[in-house]
């Protein structure tokens, strides 16, 4: 692709045939069909007047030849006037109507791009940047939105034409057939154009996707920039990108102000060939000068709009390219496929993979063959190295990724029988990361049920740790938390995630536990607020904290996507296999005799080296 190297298409994106986008663009203006046909009807007074302005001016001059009065002299500009001043009031509200019906459509395809964007599972996301797919959601829309208000001026300049293509037959027709038979060059030239306008549009429309995915990637890990001191480098990542998109940009703009040119250079000839042939049969007395001169002012008033038509399919590409990738995203196929649509009933909790095989990608699989059963009510704790297949239990228990074969059941049901929003209700689920919204801790905390109520969620923060931890945010509940919980501690943006899951009441609770190492006090009361979760709910615990491990009834061992050992602490510990080994290396530094040891031998080490 050479130039264009780096600006591929994503996987999701499709061709659609021009008549494909239009038929589906129709879909959108179909509930503002009144609103439309009164914008026609405009567009006909619009272009009706100013094929009407060369026929007035030299009607009104022949009249006033017969009959000069001061009246009459009067009469003639009024009239022109009063054509004009129709004309614009007729264009200014065909304008507004259009601007309402535009403004209409792009919010609908917006919405619809943005729900089709967050119904997409998480491989979605592993693929294809939300970067650039907020690009579709903003960009295209808008880009879309202006195809409409060029296809309005479109079809007044069509009008246009075909009345003044009627009365230039009417003043002149053989001109005007000697006329009619070169406009086809025209139409052809711009035609030739078409393709390479649409290769060009659609390249800087990934380009931009590129600045914007690049804003939002180097934006969100701002932090970690300042800290290795990168600034200058994502400074260089973001130059690149909008040195890519400013080339291939202007590349398109050359491209497409070419097209304009060349057309008017065209249609010059066009204009010289029809004075040639208007003046020889002129001077061979086929038609009179009064006609001749009439023909030639109405034909340049007919060929604006001809060669506009010519180039508004050059810029018309650019909002079916912008309508194309908006149209791709919202058909982009699902990869969690659910093959019944039924509302999960309430859910006791028991969890059954039956010989479950799942890959992300093809040739590395990560769970053959994989068996587990869970009880109703049980917390099972998943151990094992990293990369050994944890999350990846987990994400399939949300219905974040398809698998490939076996079966996974919930209470005796296919887990793809479920509708997945009733599903997913009862499901609960505290990422690694925890994720708040803008806002304050109590909207945070009623995220899951919007039913809470501020009281009752004070009685369940008090239950924790005497509720010192909410004394401590500077306005309780109603503490700002900041973009992502910035605003908050670690521990304290656990706290409010384990608080979201408390008052959901969740049948299944899910808990990738965060690695961060959090002060003894906090680890207490996320402990006691995990205690409280796990007691209402079957629980699945990819376990980081030796306390959370053992507050598990179970503790199954997973290595390479298979489970190798399961038991209690004790049981496993005994048997001196893989989590005895992991417990050794991993989990052993965090008891409290392990500490207590350390902090002796430490002392011990200070005694004799100050001796
Ligand atoms: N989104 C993804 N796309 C492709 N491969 C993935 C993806 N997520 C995980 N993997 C791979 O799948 C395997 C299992 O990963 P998984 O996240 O389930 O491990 P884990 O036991 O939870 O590890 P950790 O404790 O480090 O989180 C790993 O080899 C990992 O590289």
């Amino acid at each position: 692709m050479g130039f264009f190297a780096g600006l591929d298409a994503e996987k999701y994106d499709r061709k659609y045939s021009d008549r494909e986008l239009v038929r589906r663009i129709l879909v959108y203006f179909r509930p503002h069909y009144r609103r439309l046909i009164l914008v026609g009807l405009l567009v006909l007074v619009v272009s009706g007047s100013g094929a009407l302005l060369p026929v007035l001016v030299s009607r009104g001059i022949d009249f006033l030849k017969q009959e000069l009065t001061t009246i009459n002299v009067l009469l003639v500009p009024f009239a022109v006037m009063l054509t004009g001043v129709i004309a614009w009031l007729a264009n200014w509200q065909a304008r507004r109507l259009v601007v309402r019906s535009v403004a209409d459509v792009v919010a609908r395809l917006a919405n619809e791009a943005f729900a089709s964007a967050a119904e997409h599972d998480l491989s979605f996301y592993d693929q294809f940047s939300s970067g650039r797919i907020a690009s579709r959601i903003t960009s295209d829309t808008q880009d879309f939105g202006q195809l409409v208000v060029l296809t309005t001026d479109l079809i007044s300049q069509v009008v246009e034409s075909l009345i003044l293509a009627i009365v230039l037959i009417n003043i002149e027709w053989q001109l005007s057939l000697t006329l009619f038979a070169v406009i086809p060059i025209v139409v052809l030239l711009a035609a030739s154009f078409r393709g390479l306008a649409r290769k060009v549009t659609r390249a800087g429309m990934r380009a931009m996707a590129n600045v914007n995915q690049t804003i939002k990637e180097t934006v969100s890990g701002i932090a970690v920039a300042k800290n290795f001191r990168q600034e200058g480098r994502i400074f260089e990542i973001f130059d690149q990108s909008n040195r890519m998109s400013y080339q291939v940009n202007v590349r398109r703009g050359l491209v497409l102000s070419m097209v304009f040119p060349v057309l008017n250079t065209v249609g010059g000839w066009m204009t010289a060939l029809l004075v040639y042939v208007g003046g020889l049969s002129a001077v061979q007395g086929a038609v009179t000068v009064g006609a001749w001169y009439l023909f030639l002012l109405s034909l340049d008033r007919f060929m604006f709009p001809v060669m506009n038509l010519s180039s508004f399919w050059t810029q018309i590409q650019n909002g079916l390219s912008a309508a194309e990738r908006v149209f791709a995203l919202i058909d982009a196929d699902p990869s969690v496929v659910q093959i019944g649509n039924v509302k999960a009933p309430p859910l006791k909790g028991q969890i059954d993979f039956k010989h479950v095989y799942f890959r992300y990608k093809d040739n590395e699989p990560v769970l053959e063959d994989f068996n587990l059963h869970i009880r109703p009510g049980e917390s099972v704790a998943l151990v094992g190295h990293t990369g050994a297949g944890k999350s990846s239990v987990v994400k399939l228990i949300a219905r974040f990724y398809e698998f490939q074969a076996g079966e996974i059941l919930i209470d005796h049901l296919d887990i793809r029988s479920f509708d997945l929003g009733s599903y997913r209700c009862q499901l609960g689920i505290v990422s690694q990361v925890p994720f708040l919204f803008s806002g304050t801790v109590l909207e945070n905390i009623q995220y899951s049920c919007k039913g809470a109520s501020p009281k009752e969620i004070e009685r369940l923060a008090y239950q924790i740790g005497n509720g010192e931890w909410l004394e401590a945010l500077p306005e309780g509940l109603l503490t700002q938390v900041g973009e992502r919980g910035s605003r908050l501690s670690m521990g304290q943006r656990q706290l409010v995630s384990l608080m979201r899951v408390l008052v959901q009441k969740p049948a299944i609770f899910v808990l990738d536990e965060a690695t961060a190492s959090i002060d003894p006090f906090t680890e207490r009361q996320i402990q006691q607020a995990l205690s409280m979760v796990l007691a209402q709910s079957t629980s699945i615990l990819i376990a980081h904290r030796l306390s959370t491990v053992k507050s598990a009834d179970r503790i199954i061992v997973l290595d390479h996507g298979k489970i190798i050992e399961q038991g209690t602490h004790q049981e496993l510990m005994s048997a001196g296999g893989h989590y005895a080994e992991l417990y050794n290396t991993y989990f052993r530094h965090q008891s409290l005799t392990y500490i207590e040891q350390a902090g002796k031998l430490k002392e011990e080490i200070n005694v004799e080296w100050r001796g």
